[in-house]
């Protein structure tokens, strides 16, 4: 007789709660469910907005900054103690190396949680001083207060990493958040719930309802008049759905959406770094990652070398259990996602596509072939205008065009529906200040990829999102502020 599978509750007003229906949490590594997750109903949705709402009437409300500083520390400990359960969970979730989950997503969850501590510490506030028309003093200083309740609507593809970078800043601004994690990531989400209430948060502070988008915790969440405040990462197309539910009741909203980054590599570039740059911003997460970089644009004179070296280094990269030795890419998050991507990489093929390495699934001969994995794809010879050049597949692929001018590449890489990031390989600094300015997109990365300082602005333009998370960004999000002016 198997043991039970674990079940994955919600958690309201300090209390795990259970739910009559539940989803599996199905492996992406070998197809076994690995857990049940309670689905909240739209009853438990409106309980946890209900809770967050009366935690800011209570002692939530008194802490101060430094003690609502000191908790987030608290929290940031809390991750650190259980680190390998955060790890464990994380990778069970979504296939990803173990290396990648210890160094970036669980890593990543602590730091957020210090970086917004010490952020809000330090934060000061604004002061004006003018003379009245009748020569009196005059004097304004701003106050920073919280929205109150924060729905927080996370994605499965760095599901720790993107939760706690919009969880750590809405309370150390003092708000209360309703957190609705993807179907395709519960466990780091819950753990995380579980570390709340270790800390001592008081009830009602942090609300976790999983469920689904449309008809699901998603919707009921983002529908609830009593929220004060989104932010979502997700898909472009999921932000505009809620844009709409949020328009009901005005209600500030934060989106970090899809991209489809390119990647721009001059001929006077260092190579080597270059060629192991780009492998890292095009396969990391099995692509999985919304900065990854889809279209990658090399100067003509090395063109034909530098495929060549990105043909032999995807085709060096080892894909198998998290735990291997040496494993550098994992499986996807799902078998309906793998769909998605396996229906690109098909698309490709009527698109024209030359398909210089990749383009199906690996084979293991084990129960991984239970599992999503696809085989790091790279194509050449798209026109610009190829499907497969402009929407995001969100998976282990990139396509390489040559090019021969600045003004060519700029106008190439501005062509999109998206604006996220760019990375950009030249020597040339000069060069590099002067076209970095010219990219319609919210970050650009030279001569490195993903290089994260947290204190800096992070979001994208177009389809890519709207308004900035990072630094003082993320505190004028997370806060109501006042301005009081007094006539001295
Ligand atoms: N810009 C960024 O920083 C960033 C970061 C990570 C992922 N992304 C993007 O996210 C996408 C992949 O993540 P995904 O597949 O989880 O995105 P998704 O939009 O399908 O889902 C994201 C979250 O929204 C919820 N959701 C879906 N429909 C909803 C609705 N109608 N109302 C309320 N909630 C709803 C989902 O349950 C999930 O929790 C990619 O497009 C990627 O580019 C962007
Ligand atoms: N928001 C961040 C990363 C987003 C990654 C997208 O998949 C971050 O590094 O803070």
């Amino acid at each position: 007789m198997s043991s039970p599978l674990p079940l994955l509750r919600n958690y309201v007003a300090g209390e795990f709660v259970a739910s009559e229906k539940t989803f599996p949490n199905v492996s992406p590594i070998d197809g076994r469910t690995l857990s049940q997750v309670c689905e909240a109903t739209a009853a438990l949705v409106d309980r946890a907005v209900a809770a967050a709402k009366s935690a800011q009437e209570g002692p939530w409300a008194e802490f101060s900054v430094s003690q609502r500083a000191d908790m987030l520390m608290r929290i940031a400990d809390g991750i650190e103690r259980r680190f390998e359960e955060f790890v464990a969970a994380e990778v069970a979730d979504t296939g990803r190396p173990v290396q990648q989950a210890r160094t970036l997503d669980i890593a990543r969850g602590v730091h957020n949680f210090r970086t917004f501590a010490e952020l809000v510490r330090q934060s000061g506030s604004e002061f004006f001083e003018m003379r009245a028309a009748d020569g009196s003093d005059v004097f304004s200083y701003t106050v920073r207060k919280p929205h109150g309740v924060v729905a927080i609507i996370s994605p499965w593809n760095l599901p720790m990493l993107l939760l706690t970078w919009k969880v750590a800043p809405a309370l150390a601004c003092g708000n209360s958040v309703v957190i609705k994690p993807s179907e395709d990531s519960p466990s780091s989400a819950t753990l995380l719930a579980e570390v709340m209430h270790e800390a001592g948060l008081p009830a009602g502070v942090f609300n976790l309802v999983h469920g689904f988008g449309p008809n699901s915790a998603g919707e009921f969440l983002t529908r609830n008049p009593d929220v004060d405040a989104i932010t979502f990462t997700g898909e472009s197309r999921t932000g505009a759905t809620i844009m709409k539910a949020a328009a009901e009741g005005v209600r500030d909203v934060s989106f970090e959406l899809g991209g489809k980054n390119a990647a721009v590599v001059f001929a006077d570039c260092d190579f080597d770094a270059a060629v192991a740059g780009v492998l890292r911003s095009s396969f990391t997460n099995s692509g999985q990652v919304c900065l990854c970089s889809e279209r990658v644009y090399v100067e003509r004179p090395i063109y034909e070398r530098f495929v060549a070296a990105m043909k032999a280094g995807a085709e060096q990269l080892k894909i198998g259990y998290p735990d291997e030795d040496g494993v550098n890419m994992g499986s996807l998050i799902s078998h309906k996602h793998r769909d998605k991507v396996l229906g690109y990489f098909e698309l490709a093929r009527s698109e024209g596509a030359n398909e210089i390495t990749g383009g199906g699934v690996p084979v293991f001969g084990d129960e991984r072939d239970n599992g999503a994995y696809v085989q790091p794809t790279i194509w050449t010879g798209l026109s610009d205008d190829a499907r497969c050049v402009r929407e995001e597949v969100f998976g282990p692929v990139c396509h390489i065009a040559p090019f021969d001018t600045e003004d060519e590449v700029i106008r190439r890489v501005n062509d999109s529906a998206y604006g996220l990031a760019t990375a950009l390989w030249t020597r040339d600094l000069k060069r590099a200040h002067k076209v970095s300015r010219r990219f319609h997109v919210g970050m650009v990365w030279v001569n490195t990829w993903f290089l994260r300082d947290l204190r800096t602005p992070f979001g994208g333009a177009r389809l890519s999102g709207l308004g900035r998370e990072g630094g003082r960004h993320s505190l004028d999000f997370y806060s109501e502020i006042s301005t009081i002016c007094v006539n001295a």
